[in-house]
């Protein structure tokens, strides 16, 4: 298994935390095209882990492992303990309700309502607050966190971008997930909304107590959002460190990722 170069670890990382999420030496090829080589990962309890690479680096194909939507050719990926892998369906669907997820783009149902968006996860996972038949508490709840309750009644072709990605947001969170996975946030947005969006990220990571899991491109997200970094290069992580230190290396790999 190669090791990452770890170029400065935040403190969260010691070994001495139990990771709530771990990926080990995982590897995934196309013919002979090998895409992950041994690519590492542990996510530390309230973290926020940031994951760059450059486009074609492997991240999605990460990314589908991680969710079950692919399999690895080898190489393990825990969960809160448990071997997603090794899990039958009912209880990696029981655990992925541990894991919200904001995809590229809102991915909102365009046929639903904001309201509905939001109480279709609860309706599929319901055994998770005791089958709860008034959803309207736990709606409102999530959409006050975006500050978007009056966005309610509305569909989502009459949200704009942001406002979307902040529906988006509050429909990964509805369920409590103990986990978050963001995959390029902030792709399509302006600037400015791109800057509401990860504010409001660090936000509700900060009231919800997630531990994030963020794959981007966008060097400002970063930045901002970062406690700690992975370097995805030819399919392993090729460094690690806090943003201030990477950005501080010599090494060229990693000095082509801040340019
Ligand atoms: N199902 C597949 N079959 C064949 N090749 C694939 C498949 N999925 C991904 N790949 C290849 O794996 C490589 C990594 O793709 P991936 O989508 O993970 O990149 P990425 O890092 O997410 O890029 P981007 O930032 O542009 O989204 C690419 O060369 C892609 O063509």
């Amino acid at each position: 298994m190669k090791e990452a170069v770890n170029i400065s670890n935040s403190s969260i990382s010691s070994d001495t935390h139990q990771p709530i999420l771990e990926i080990r030496d995982l590897k995934k090829s196309f013919g002979n095209k090998a895409v992950l080589n041994g690519f590492n990962l542990k996510l530390y309890e309230g973290e926020n882990l940031v994951i760059m690479g450059r486009s074609g680096a492997g991240k999605s194909v990460m990314v589908k492992c991680l969710v079950g939507l692919m399999l690895p050719d080898s190489g393990s990926i825990n969960v809160m303990g448990q071997d997603i892998n090794a899990l039958n369906r009912m209880d990696l669907d029981k655990l992925r309700t541990e894991i919200g997820f904001l995809f590229q783009g809102s991915a909102l149902y365009d046929s639903m309502t904001v309201r509905e968006n939001l109480e279709f996860p609860l309706r599929r996972h319901k055994h998770k607050f005791g089958n709860i038949t008034d959803t309207e508490p736990l709606v409102l709840e999530a959409l006050e966190r975006v500050g978007l309750v009056n966005t309610i009644d509305l569909m989502p072709n009459e949200l704009s971008g942001g406002m979307q990605r902040r529906v988006a947001l509050a429909r990964a969170l509805i369920l409590k997930p103990k986990i978050i996975l963001y995959d390029e946030p902030t792709s399509g947005l302006d600037p400015i909304t791109s800057k509401e969006i990860i504010e409001l990220m660090r936000r509700v990571q900060k009231q919800y107590k997630t531990s994030s899991l963020i794959i981007t491109h966008d060097v400002d997200c970063a930045r901002v959002v970062s406690e700690r970094m992975i370097l995805l290069v030819d399919g392993v992580n090729y460094a690690e460190g806090t943003f201030q230190a990477l950005r501080a290396s010599e090494d060229d790999k990693v000095k082509a990722f801040f340019k």
